[in-house]
């Protein structure tokens, strides 16, 4: 079996070609590709599949030629994915399955359709408009903080940081407690700090991430929209733009009336054949 792997700002895939969805993808195949020491290595697996060919992309088929088939390391997969889908776009034109034209490319997920456009190094996709819905609380390290629940076809939870914490002191090496009635399908918490101005944008804000079904993770596009959008809700913005902070370098996100872009680096590292009797079974 052939794959690719790529990142978006650390945000790591383990990318499969599947154009007809021929592939038996089983949440333990997944998790087995995405062990760090046994198998190639990812945050999740990106399944490059024709929307016409998969049930979850057939109703986009006439809109978008690709799905995007997202799974968790975990085995569990998800709505969408905005790392995911900037590294999918750039593993679709490198690979001659999509032509750069001047028009935004669409792509279909789980979440709808999103379109995306290549500037150099950068791959920008845009996504729906987070919805902030709710207020909830996450605990992590004997602390609880408050903070907003978001849509970003998938859930977030976004903590602001009191003074007195530090995000790079915070233990993410287990899952924030959060209350399941509130996000009964779980769900990724960001915890955040504001930054120093940057140029350009109108704030700036560092961020780290638990994600749900693959643990803490260098970067989250989607949650990296979530934090934008609290943070212009903050300042009394309904729009803006905001550069957004992860571990593994810098994003930045324009929320507009109706959607939300997300751009940053895309890159692919690796193409190489998997031995699939030497996974972890
Ligand atoms: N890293 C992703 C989000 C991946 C899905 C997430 N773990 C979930 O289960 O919702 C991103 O870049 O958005």
């Amino acid at each position: 079996m052939e794959f690719t792997k790529g990142h978006g700002t650390g945000n790591d895939f383990v990318i499969l070609p599947d154009p007809d969805g021929a592939l038996d993808l089983t949440p333990g195949l997944v998790a087995a590709l995405c062990d760090r020491r046994r198998g190639v290595g990812g945050d999740g697996v990106l399944r490059v599949v024709r929307a016409a060919k998969h049930p979850e992309g057939v109703a986009l088929a006439g809109e978008a030629e690709w799905f995007m088939d997202y799974w968790n390391s975990d085995g569990s997969f998800a709505e969408m994915c905005g790392n995911g889908a900037r590294v999918f776009v750039r593993y679709l034109l490198e690979t001659g399955l999509a032509t750069p034209s001047g028009a935004a490319l669409p792509v279909a997920t789980r979440a709808g359709l999103v379109r995306a456009r290549v500037e150099g190094a950068e791959v920008a996709v845009e996504m729906r408009r987070p919805r902030l819905y709710d207020t909830a609380t996450a605990t992590v390290g004997g602390f609880t903080l408050t903070g907003a629940a978001v849509d970003v076809g998938n859930p977030h939870l976004v903590c602001a940081l009191p003074a007195s914490l530090e995000l790079g002191g915070l233990d993410l090496t287990r899952a924030p407690d959060v209350d399941p009635s509130v996000f009964p399908s779980g769900v990724n918490v960001e915890f955040t700090t504001p930054g120093e101005p940057v140029e350009g944008t109108d704030g700036h804000v560092l961020m780290r991430v638990y994600e749900r079904g693959s643990a803490e993770t260098l970067s989250c596009g989607t949650g990296a929209c979530a934090v934008a959008a609290v943070a212009l809700r903050d300042a009394g913005w309904e729009t803006g733009t905001m550069t957004v902070d992860v571990p593994g370098g810098r994003l930045t996100v324009t929320v507009t009336d109706d959607t939300c872009w997300l751009s940053g680096p895309a890159v692919l590292v690796a193409t190489g054949e998997i031995r699939l009797p030497a996974l972890p079974a």
